[in-house]
Formats: C-alpha cells, structure tokens, sequence
C-alpha cells in the first residue's frame, strides 16, 4: 500500500544526518522541499509561512472533498551529541534528532507519496512544523493565520515515536496523552567575590542550588498525588574556577502537569520558592516561566474513537491502549484549535528513552507508520 517509488528508509537517514534546532530547520525544509517536489502531482500546492520561515505546508486536493483532514509532522531536532556511531550520524555538531523527528517527517513523507500517486476523495493537508522542543512552532503557525482558508483542518492527526514501544506498534488513549509544560528559565544575580571572603560576596550558585533542591518540594508538597507532576532542572551553569564565589548562575528546566490546573498551581509555586530565596539569599532571581504552546495534549474524543477502534479491529495493525506520559508536545496548542488525537509509534529501542544520545530506532516502524495512516485515511474518507 505505500509507495515504493520512494526510499523511506533513505530519506529518513538523510534527514537524521542534518539535524537542525527550532527555528532553524533550513535544510531540513530545502530536503522537504526537493523530496516533495519528485512527487510531481497536478492536485499538490505548497504553502510557505514568511512568520514561520521554516514550515512547510502541502495540501493536496480531494477528488470529492467533504472535509480536509491533516496530518502534522515536527521537524526539529535537539542540541544533544549524537552518541550512536550509527554511519548516518549526525554531521552537525552538538545537534542530534534525539527524540525521533527524523521518522515523524519520514512516516508524513510515506503517507504524502501515497496520496500524491493515489488522489485522496477528501483535501489532505501535511503541515511540516518547525520547533516543537522549543519556541511553540504550533502555536507560531497557527498565531500567523497559516492553518486558515484552505489550510484549515477539519480533524487532525499527529504521531511521536516511543522507543519504549515494540517498532510498528500503535498506541493511543481516549482523553488526556500527554502532559501541558511550561519552560524554567532563571537568572540569579548575586555578587562575585573571593572564596575566602564570603561574608563580602552574595554566593549565586548558593542560592541558586536552594532553588534546585526547592522546587522538589512542588510535587511532594503541593500537587495532589494522586494527579502526579514533574519539575526537572536540566541545565545549571554558574562560577569559572573553585576560589571564586559565583556572582552569576543559570538554570533552566520544566514544570509538567496533565491539568492547566495543576500546571498554573506548579508555576505559581516556583515563583513563589524563587521570591523567598531572593529574600533568604538577597540575590536577584530573575525568573521566567514559559509555557508558549505547551497545553496538556487532549486527544478529541470522536476521532479518537474513529483512529482507536479502526486500529484495533484492523489485522495489520498491533495497536495498545496508551498510558498517559510526562513527555509535553506543542500539538497540545493545535488540539485546542482543531478535533484530533495524537498517538505513539513505537520505535523498539528500549534501552534509551527519547532524548537519549544513543537512541537508535528500528527503522521497521517507519513502513507500519505509513501503512496504517493511509488504511486509516482511505477509511475516514470512504475509499
Ligand atoms: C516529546 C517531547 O520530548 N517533547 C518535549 C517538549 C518540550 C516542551 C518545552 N520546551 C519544555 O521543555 O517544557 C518534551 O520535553 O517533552
């Protein structure tokens, strides 16, 4: 059912070879762009986004069309040192399609070729988004009129490869996938001095390592157990050599809750434990929360009753019944705007989780990816 004119497998070393970081996905969208441009289809236009320099659009007209129905890939990769020796590793420095988005192009690229060579009753529209790890490409888009007029999706799919998952297994949940998350970025301004002189100086790494081991206390001490949150400190930079008190720290990590709810209590918190320590430690803390495009992911329940039972009554498909999970994903932001559901691909690669350097995904989930979207699609479209 996919088309072999097109080398999946190829493509999606090609892609996982030039990983590009949010925003900044030029030859991503220019391989995009030539890959697209094979497909030679007289029903195909393509749209760019001046607000959004990096996105590509590709809608292809339906024989028959009763509604349009899109399908939404990110094209973004991590600032991580690929650790996989794989001979298509990464050729840019520090930069690593570590959570997979080199097979959410690919898997949207197989399903696009089909129905470039197989016109679709209804309008199919394939958004290629930029910055999904950061910088809320989705809600950029959308803020920029992009997904309008004949772009606009009456439903609304996306997929994100789960190496915990057996590669080709499909799995979704009604309600609530993933949770909403909102980006820590801190800068504590104390006063640098000599190491021996602590009473001269205002220590910021000081200050700012009682905020990491503060902001632990949100989720055993604020957020309902029952409910469940996440906040990780990723990044700590302070100080340059060990006889000088740092006058300087930054930190950023992520505060993650399945409720906006919960979400707006946990940002509150934080704010809340920053100010105390600026009083406690008298540094500046300057903090800023950022939660962009980054809602909980709330899967609509018509189509996910459409995508979820088709899936488990078709043969071919091994689909499971998802549990929630803390990843966050700015499809959350589109899912308020438009009917859909997002659902895991699993990518066999159990030993590494997402945003691992060594993750190696089975290549296999790229093909069972394409296949089951393109049953999927020909169904919901009466084909
Ligand atoms: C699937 C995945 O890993 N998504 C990212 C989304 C990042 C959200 C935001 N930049 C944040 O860090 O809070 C994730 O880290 O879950």
């Amino acid at each position: 059912m996919s088309d072999s004119t097109i080398n999946l497998v190829q493509v999606r070393r090609d892609l996982h070879a030039i990983p590009e970081l949010a925003l900044h996905e030029v030859q991503t969208q220019q391989y995009l762009k030539k890959t697209i441009a094979t497909f030679a289809s007289d029903f195909l236009t393509i749209k760019e986004v001046p607000e959004v320099e990096t996105a590509l659009l590709v809608r292809l007209a339906g024989m028959h069309p009763q509604k349009t129905i899109g399908y939404r890939a990110d094209i973004d990769a991590l600032p991580i040192k690929e650790e996989t020796g794989l001979p298509f590793a990464s050729k840019h420095p520090g930069v690593m399609h570590a959570c997979g988005h080199d097979i959410h192009m690919t898997v949207a690229l197989g399903i696009l070729a089909y129905f470039a060579k197989n016109q679709p009753k209804d309008n199919l529209i394939f958004i290629f988004q930029p910055a999904e790890e950061s910088e809320a490409g989705g809600k950029r888009l959308y803020e920029a009129g992009a997904l309008t007029g004949d772009f606009k999706p009456d439903e609304l799919y996306a997929l994100h490869d789960q190496p915990a998952l057996p590669a080709g297994q499909i799995a979704t949940k009604m309600g609530t996938l993933f949770a909403g998350t909102t980006e820590i970025h801190l800068q504590v301004v104390g006063q640098g001095g000599h190491a021996a002189y602590p009473q001269q100086a205002k220590d910021a790494l000081l200050a700012a390592c009682s905020f990491v081991n503060q902001v632990q206390t949100v989720v055993s001490r604020n957020v309902n157990p029952i409910h469940g949150g996440v906040v990780t400190i990723g990044s700590f930079h302070a100080g340059t050599i060990g006889n000088v008190i740092a006058g300087e720290a930054k930190l950023a990590g992520t505060i993650r809750a399945f409720t906006q709810t919960d979400l707006e209590l946990m940002q509150k918190r934080v704010r809340a434990i920053a100010e105390g320590i600026a009083v406690a430690c008298d540094v500046q803390m300057n903090l800023e929360l950022i939660q962009g495009g980054y809602y909980p992911v709330e899967n609509n329940p018509k189509t996910t009753a459409a995508l979820m039972a088709f899936m488990e009554e078709n043969p071919e498909v091994d689909f499971v019944e998802a549990q929630p999970a803390m990843t966050g994903e700015d499809f959350g932001f589109l899912l308020q705007q438009f009917p859909g559901t997002m659902f895991w691909l699993g990518v066999g690669d159990p030993e590494h989780s997402l945003h691992d350097a060594r993750l190696n995904p089975d290549e296999r989930a790229i093909n069972a990816g394409v296949q089951a979207m393109v049953a999927y699609f020909n169904q919901q479209m009466g084909q």
